[in-house]
């Protein structure tokens, strides 16, 4: 098992976000995060990536208790994810973008040292091979030199993934990618979580596109008011009266 979500409760004042929410990431599995708006999907995300502490309940990832950590140690533990907006430096090129991803990774830092000493260059170059690499992965590494703000969005989208990729996660927590994305550049993301996914790493996937989703996850679970109300697989979730009923209540999103 990779990653385990056990009675996570979160609660802002008077807000609950997660009443005792438990599910688990089976590893090299994709899986599917669902609800209506404001059932508490992000705030998930948000907790298992270190960026909420949990009210209550424990996140365990490998065994070890993550919940407690800070959102870094997590990284570095092999957890990345996405957020729903896209967070790429527009004004620096697609490779720089992916090694300021990699930066945790290199003692010298990527950027913004003076290259003095053969240690620095080298990690430097290791970083800039490793970078174009992942830039390859989702199929930009020929637009390397190219500025991340003249890329279209769907390219955007896909660099940020690669960003994600930089700190070689083993789970990667993708919010929304399909965001804002035509039918064209849906059908190429698709492609492109299959691929990762068939290289090994584990996905868990928030999205409002429902077709998208069934035809991903092997897995599926269903928020709906911070609560969880099913779980199973595509046929499972699809034919549940509750996720029906959650989904017609919220004008069939
Ligand atoms: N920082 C915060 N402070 C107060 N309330 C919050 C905060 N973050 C989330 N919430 C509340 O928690 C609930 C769950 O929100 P969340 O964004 O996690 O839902 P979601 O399922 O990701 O929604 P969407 O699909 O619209 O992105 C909502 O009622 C939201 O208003």
């Amino acid at each position: 098992m990779t990653l385990s979500v056990k009675d996570i409760s979160l609660r802002f004042g008077g807000v609950s976000a997660l009443t005792n929410v438990s599910f688990d990431v089976q590893e090299g599995q994709v899986t599917g995060l669902i609800g209506p708006n404001g059932a508490g999907k992000t705030s998930l995300f948000n907790v298992v990536s270190g960026i909420y502490t949990p009210t209550s309940g424990q996140v365990f990832y490998n065994d070890h208790e993550i919940s407690k950590l800070r959102l870094d140690q997590i990284n570095r533990l092999g957890v990345a994810r996405t957020f729903q907006n896209i967070m790429v430096f527009p004004e620096l090129s697609l490779v720089e973008n992916v090694m300021i991803g990699r930066q945790s990774r290199t003692k010298a830092g990527a950027l913004s040292s003076i290259f003095r000493t053969r240690k620095e260059r080298n990690e430097r170059s290791e970083a800039e091979r490793r970078s174009i690499e992942l830039l390859s992965y989702v199929g930009l590494d020929k637009k390397k030199d190219e500025l991340a703000k003249n890329l279209p969005y769907g390219e955007q989208r896909q660099l940020d993934i690669a960003r994600a990729l930089a700190t070689d996660p083993k789970i990667l927590l993708l919010d929304e990618p399909a965001a804002g994305l035509n039918l064209q550049e849906r059908v190429s993301l698709k492609a492109l979580i299959k691929k990762l996914n068939a290289m090994d790493y584990t996905i868990v996937l928030i999205e409002h596109d429902v077709k998208l989703v069934m035809d991903l996850c092997s897995r599926i679970v269903v928020l709906e008011y911070g609560n969880k109300i099913s779980e199973g697989d595509p046929q499972q979730v699809q034919s549940d009266p509750k996720v029906i009923a959650a989904y017609l209540g919220s004008g069939g999103e």
